[in-house]
This record gives structure tokens, C-alpha cells and sequence, in this order.
């Protein structure tokens, strides 16, 4: 009872946490993956906001040369010419994958040296009112407009609004002045921080979406292998490595022994079971390097880059042991036969499948529960 208690806020915190973010209990490198993904789906936006934003300033800068009452070239030179700079640099920037880091750096910095500029100048003026409204738009800008994920754009927002609270949280505004200013960066601040956290809510939901899309389509629904369309790439991927730099791989076809029989004496739900512990014993028996999927029925295809036939014979024998001194479910016994084959300076991998494919035959001809090499 009493750890039922404490388990219920536990469980609300991890309910609350999953829904403000899909993400909060994924891998390291699942996130390090959506950081690259999220910056790569954003770099348009960063673009052309970053150019729109450049534009805007040139405009207001000429207008600012009329209303303002002093600093008219320092305002001119800040204005038209370094923070239209930063974000020109950004925009350029975007352009360039390898420059995508330093673009973001740029672009935390730029608004937060926009606010200082606008404080600078303004603040303290008795028109200082009609300029806050920058201040205002730079909070939004930052966490809804920018591009910037949620926690870079919490950080240069919340500096900003550090340097505008400390600044302006004096009496020296008219008071009533002074209570509608916090109004305004209150506002700007949840509004903008809650559009942020929903964005990137939203990001992360697509993210996942495609990604259990992408590997749906790539694997085999029964044995959760890779599927006959992905392990061609892989296979495809090494053949042309071998081709161009001249390292070698290996291939193992596999094929369970008499498997029909298992359908026929103990039905297909047995043979679906058969077919997965196969499954797991081969992706836990070989390298992580390798790439294990299922041709089909009851044939298995393995790649092993940086593998000769030697090699590739010495793990196809360990295959061939886990295989024989594992019991299977119901059927408990089952063997299987194996060729391999090592890159030989084919032309195409069909040349290769049809090699190893010769083999397997020659394996299943011998006897069966053997491994040939072509
Ligand atoms: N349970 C199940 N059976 C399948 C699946 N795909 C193919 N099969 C069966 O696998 C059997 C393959 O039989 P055969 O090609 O005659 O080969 P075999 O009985 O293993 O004989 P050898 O390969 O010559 O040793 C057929 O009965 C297919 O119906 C599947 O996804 N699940």
C-alpha cells in the first residue's frame, strides 16, 4: 500500500516528463540523432529568417536615423551594419553543413547583444518606451522564430531577460510605465517559452514517427532481421567499398534443414517460434559489424565486411555449434546447412549470390548440417 503511494507520484512525474518530452527516456545516441535531424530540418527556417530578420533591421535602421535624438552613428553602425553582419553571417552560414555549429553559436549570441544594444541606447531616455517593443519581439523571436532548440533558445532568452530585468527593474520608469513593461517581458517570455516547448514537442513526435517508419520498411516483421530490401543495400554498400578500396567481405547463406517438416508435423505457429530462435542466434553469434536479414522462408543472408573466407568459414562453424547444441522449442533438434563465399573481384553482387548460393546447394547435396566454401 505504502510503496503503492509512493510509486503513484513517481509514475505521475515520468507520465508528465514523457509528455513534455517524447524524447526524455531515449538513448544518448537517439538524441545525439534527433540533434542532427532537428538541425537539419531547421536549417531553412534559420535561412530565411535569419535574411528576413537582416532586412528588417536595415528598415530600421534608416527610420531610427529620424527618431532617435543622439548616438545617430554608433546607432547607424550597430543597426544597419554589425547586427545586420551576424545575421548575414548566419544566413551564409546555413549553406554550409560543416559551418552549421558555429551558425548556431551566432545566432544564441546575436539576439542577446541586440538586447544590450537597444539598452544601451535607450534606456533611461524618455522615449525609451517606444523603442522597448524590440525587447519585447527579441524574446518571441528567440524562442518561437530563430530555429533554435528549446534549451539553446531558453538560454540566450533567459540571458536576455536577465540583462532587461537588471537594467530596467528600477524605479527610474514612471511607476505605472515601469508595472506594464514586466507585463510585457512576462508575456513575451511564457508566450514565446510555450511555443517553443510545443514546437519541439512536435519535432520530436515526427522524428520518432519516421524513424520507427524507416525501420518498419527495412526489417523482417517476424524475426525483426533486416528485410530482403535492406540487407541487398548492405550487401550492395560493401560490394562497391570492396570495388573502390579493395577490402574484403564475406557472405554466408544459411538455410534451416528439413524445415518443411517442422509446418508439417507441429504447424506454422511452431515454425514462426523456429524461425525466430534462429533469429536470435544468429544476430547474438556474430560480430556487431555484421548485418544479418532474412531472404525469406527459411533462408538467412549474412554480410561480414573486413572478412576473408577463412574468416567467414571460422564464423559460420560457430553458427553451425551454437545451432546444433541449442534446443528448440517443441522441435528441439534442427540444423542447418551454409555456404560462404568471399569478394573475388566481382562485377556485380549478383555474381556474388550466385556463388554462395552454389555453395549452400553443394552443402545441402553433401549431406546436409555442413559448411561449403566456393
Ligand atoms: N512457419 C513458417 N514457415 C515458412 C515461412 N516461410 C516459408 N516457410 C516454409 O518453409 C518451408 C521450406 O521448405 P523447403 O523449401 O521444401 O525446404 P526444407 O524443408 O527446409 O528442406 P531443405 O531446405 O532441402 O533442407 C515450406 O514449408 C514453407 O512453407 C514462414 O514465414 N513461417
Amino acid at each position: 500500500m505504502l510503496a503503492t503511494c509512493q510509486e503513484k507520484p513517481v509514475r505521475l512525474i515520468q507520465h508528465l516528463k514523457q509528455s513534455l518530452d517524447p524524447l526524455h527516456d531515449s538513448s544518448p545516441a537517439t538524441c545525439a540523432h534527433f540533434a542532427a535531424w532537428y538541425r537539419h530540418a531547421k536549417v531553412a527556417q534559420i535561412r530565411y529568417v535569419a535574411f528576413l530578420t537582416m532586412a528588417l533591421y536595415l528598415v530600421y535602421a534608416a527610420i531610427e536615423l529620424n527618431v532617435a535624438s543622439d548616438a545617430h552613428g554608433l546607432r547607424l553602425l550597430l543597426h544597419g551594419g554589425v547586427i545586420p553582419g551576424l545575421l548575414l553571417a548566419t544566413g551564409l552560414m546555413s549553406f554550409r553543413p560543416t559551418l552549421h555549429r558555429p551558425m548556431i553559436a551566432v545566432l544564441m549570441t546575436a539576439p542577446t547583444f541586440a538586447v544590450a544594444v537597444n539598452l544601451h541606447f535607450n534606456y533611461g531616455h524618455a522615449d525609451f518606451a517606444h523603442f522597448a517593443p524590440e525587447l519585447y519581439l527579441n524574446l518571441i523571436w528567440t524562442f518561437a522564430i530563430s530555429g533554435l532548440r528549446l534549451r539553446q533558445a531558453m538560454l540566450t532568452a533567459s540571458i536576455s531577460a536577465l540583462i532587461i530585468l537588471a537594467v530596467t527593474f528600477t524605479d527610474s520608469l514612471q511607476p505605472g510605465v515601469q508595472r506594464l513593461h514586466l507585463i510585457w517581458i512576462l508575456a513575451s517570455f511564457s508566450f514565446g517559452l510555450l511555443c517553443a516547448q510545443v514546437l519541439e514537442k512536435a519535432y520530436k513526435e515526427i522524428f520518432l514517427q519516421h524513424r520507427d517508419l524507416a525501420l518498419s520498411a527495412s526489417t523482417d516483421g517476424l524475426t525483426g532481421l533486416w528485410n530482403r530490401a535492406r540487407i541487398d543495400q548492405f550487401f550492395a554498400g560493401e560490394l562497391a567499398r570492396a570495388q573502390r578500396y579493395g577490402t574484403p567481405f564475406s557472405l554466408i547463406l544459411m538455410d534451416i534443414d528439413h524445415f518443411k517438416n517442422v509446418n508439417d508435423s507441429h504447424g506454422h505457429t511452431v515454425g514462426d517460434n523456429v524461425l525466430r530462435q534462429f533469429a536470435t542466434l544468429l544476430r547474438q553469434n556474430v560480430r556487431n559489424v555484421d548485418k544479418v536479414g532474412r531472404l525469406g522462408g527459411e533462408e538467412f543472408l549474412i554480410v561480414l565486411p573486413e572478412a576473408d573466407a577463412q574468416q567467414a568459414r571460422a564464423a559460420a562453424t560457430l553458427l553451425q555449434q551454437r545451432i546444433n547444441a541449442f534446443v528448440f522449442d517443441t522441435v528441439q533438434h534442427k540444423s542447418a546447412s551454409f555456404g560462404v563465399t568471399q569478394y573475388d573481384g566481382d562485377r556485380s553482387t549478383q555474381a556474388m549470390l550466385d556463388r554462395v548460393d552454389r555453395a549452400l546447394y553443394l552443402a545441402k547435396a553433401n549431406g546436409r548440417d555442413r559448411i561449403e566454401v566456393l
